[in-house]
């Protein structure tokens, strides 16, 4: 994938879940159906309806004692109730971006590094959702990532002419028909033609029928981020994905694996904190990384080939070089266990 360069590349992503965070500071985060059950929109008695269904429906879709087959029809259930329940209470559109607004929805960190690198080098991206489509676009618009290089497909909202939800339009995606769905839109998707490598992102194992319609596929990496029963599904998870990122909240992974194949010729780079962790590049090469005082510019410099020792000295002079840059999207905490790692003789 990354001989064929980002020409060849097209990522596919889920998005609940998957792009937004499941939890922050212990708390788990909204999806897009659950950032509609809000109070401006629904009334009390459907606020429990929808948390009930939550409560029966979520442990099924995520049994691992279940197969796809056999969740099928409660997703069906769970999907159609919802959206008549949403029907009901007769929705406005002018009230989405306030929702969404007020919830606590977050993108993963690193997201801005993701949304803007395939904008940057013209990678499609194509956001696959069994949500709710206006609610994520405006979540998306709301973190100023909307760029013209995304293509959707979800579940769309249907407005009367006063601005009152009517009816979801098209067919019903829910999160075990991905493959039936991508099909029925292989070949609208004209953009994505001639691009067989594929990335593809999910947190269920349903997501990993997004990339059925691509034609002449080459290629497909799939990452698969386990965010909850982590140790009872791992086993399925791990024998499913390419790579699964446990209870992992960011998008270092992806972003990584994009560096690697847009620019292959530098080394992949991330600052955490007041620590610094960098990816090596393909050709074995280490860069140093500088910043000019005078300006937020910062600048690499080839190191040579790298070695153990090499190694070390990098991260112990980064780090107390780098402990008060701010580089937006790099700057995270950065694990103990890796800087023991890094800092051991061996
Ligand atoms: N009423 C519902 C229905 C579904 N969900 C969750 O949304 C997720 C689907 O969106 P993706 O972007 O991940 O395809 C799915 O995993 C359900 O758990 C919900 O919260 N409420
Ligand atoms: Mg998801």
């Amino acid at each position: 994938m990354q001989k064929a360069g980002p020409g060849s590349l097209q990522v596919i992503s889920d998005f609940d879940m998957t792009l937004t965070r499941f939890a922050h500071k212990g708390k788990r985060l909204p999806t897009t159906h659950n950032i509609l059950n809000n109070r401006l929109l629904i009334n009390e008695d459907s606020t429990k309806k929808m948390k009930e269904l939550l409560n029966t429906y979520y442990p099924i879709e995520i049994d691992p004692s279940l197969s796809p087959e056999e969740k099928l029809p409660y997703m069906v259930t769970w999907w159609t109730e919802v959206h008549e329940l949403l029907i009901q209470q007769r929705i406005r559109k002018d009230m989405l971006a306030q929702v969404v607004r007020e919830s606590s929805a977050m993108l993963r960190e690193g997201y801005r590094v993701f949304f803007d690198c395939l904008a940057e080098h013209r990678v499609p991206l194509l956001i696959f959702s069994a949500g709710v489509g206006d609610v994520l676009e405006e979540v998306i618009r709301q973190n100023d990532v909307f760029h013209p290089n995304l293509h959707i497909i979800s579940n769309y909202m249907d407005f009367d002419h006063t601005g009152v939800l009517q009816a979801f339009k098209g067919q019903l995606i829910h999160s075990y028909n991905k493959r039936d769905v991508a099909l029925s839109h292989a070949t609208a998707l004209r953009e994505l033609h001639g691009r067989p490598n594929v990335l593809l992102l999910g947190d269920s194992l349903g997501d990993l029928n997004m990339a059925d319609g691509v034609s002449e596929a080459q290629n497909i990496l799939t990452v698969g981020f386990l965010n909850d029963q982590v140790e009872e599904r791992k086993e399925s998870y791990i024998n499913s994905f390419d790579i699964v990122l446990l209870k992992d909240e960011t998008m270092d992974i992806p972003n990584v694996i994009l560096r690697h194949i847009v620019s292959p010729e530098m080394a992949s780079l991330s600052l955490r904190g007041n620590q610094s962790i960098f990816f090596l590049p393909h050709n074995s090469s280490c860069f140093a990384c500088s910043r000019s005082l005078s300006s937020s510019t910062f600048s690499l410099s080839s190191l040579g080939v790298i070695t153990p020792s090499l190694l070390r000295s990098w991260f112990w002079n980064m780090s107390a070089t780098i402990s008060s840059m701010v580089i937006p999207g790099f700057i995270r905490p950065f694990p103990s266990e890796t800087c023991s790692l890094i800092n051991s003789p061996n």
